[in-house]
């Protein structure tokens, strides 16, 4: 298994007090390598907490969460930051492109946090992905200078860019019109199916979700 998580348990507020409050709850999730999953759920219901744990960007109150069998749990900030930087990638709601960046150097930002120079097959690797997506003639454009479509979809390169096993998308079509909606979908379809990458969609929308292999619902602090 790619990512487990196990009896996990996360609220806010001050556990045992009047302002505690539980939203996922013995949760457990499973996840194969190369799968695609949606989360899907009503407003409040957990979907954005669900994904900040498997993100590693929170911790839960209770539970393990494994990734390739190995605890994450219990990780120090450093150590989740590193973990996140090697494994995950992440696409969100608003693209959250650098505006006094070009699109091919915000494609190849999150490389430089490695240090060292970017080297010839990573240059080759972001030119074969910003191809793919048909932005090629756009890469010298700052996002002002771009459309909401062409955005989104440097941003899911970007994602990308690292190699990531996992990627987490919050929203991904949501502030995109039906038209580039659809055509980012199959674009996040196609390149995980492609390059055998895991992804993890929370989402509203039904087309998004039923392109997904498995579509799970979070009710009452649990998955179904
Ligand atoms: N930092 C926080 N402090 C207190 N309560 C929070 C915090 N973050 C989220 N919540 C509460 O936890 C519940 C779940 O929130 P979450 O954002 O995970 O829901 P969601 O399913 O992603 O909702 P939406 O679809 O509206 O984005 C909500 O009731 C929310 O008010």
């Amino acid at each position: 298994m790619l990512l487990q998580l196990q009896n996990i348990t996360k609220g806010y507020g001050e556990p045992g007090t009047h302002s505690y409050r539980a939203v996922l709850k013995d949760l457990n999730f499973e996840l194969a390598q190369g799968t695609k999953v949606a989360i899907v759920g009503p407003s409040g219901s957990g979907k954005t907490t669900l994904l900040n744990l498997i993100g590693a960007l929170d911790q839960p109150e209770s539970g393990r969460i494994l990734f390739e069998g190995k605890e994450i749990t219990g990780y120090s900030k450093t150590e989740l930051a590193t973990f996140r930087n090697k494994h995950l990638g992440f696409v969100f709601q608003l693209h959250h492109l650098m505006p006094q960046l070009s699109l091919w150097e915000n494609v190849l930002l999150p490389l430089l946090p490695q240090g060292n120079k970017i080297s010839k097959e990573q240059k080759d690797w972001a030119e074969y992905l910003i191809k793919k997506v048909g932005i090629w003639e756009q890469r010298y454009q700052k996002p002002s200078e771009m459309s909401g479509g062409e955005c989104q979809r440097t941003a899911v390169i970007r994602a990308l860019i690292n190699k990531p096993k996992l990627i987490l998308a919050d929203e991904p079509t949501g502030a995109l019109d039906e038209e580039n909606a659809t055509a980012l979908t199959d674009l996040l379809k196609q390149l995980s199916d492609d390059e055998g990458v895991t992804l993890v969609t929370v989402t509203h929308s039904s087309v998004l979700a039923e392109q997904m292999d498995k579509k799970f619902t979070i009710r009452k602090g649990n998955l179904e």
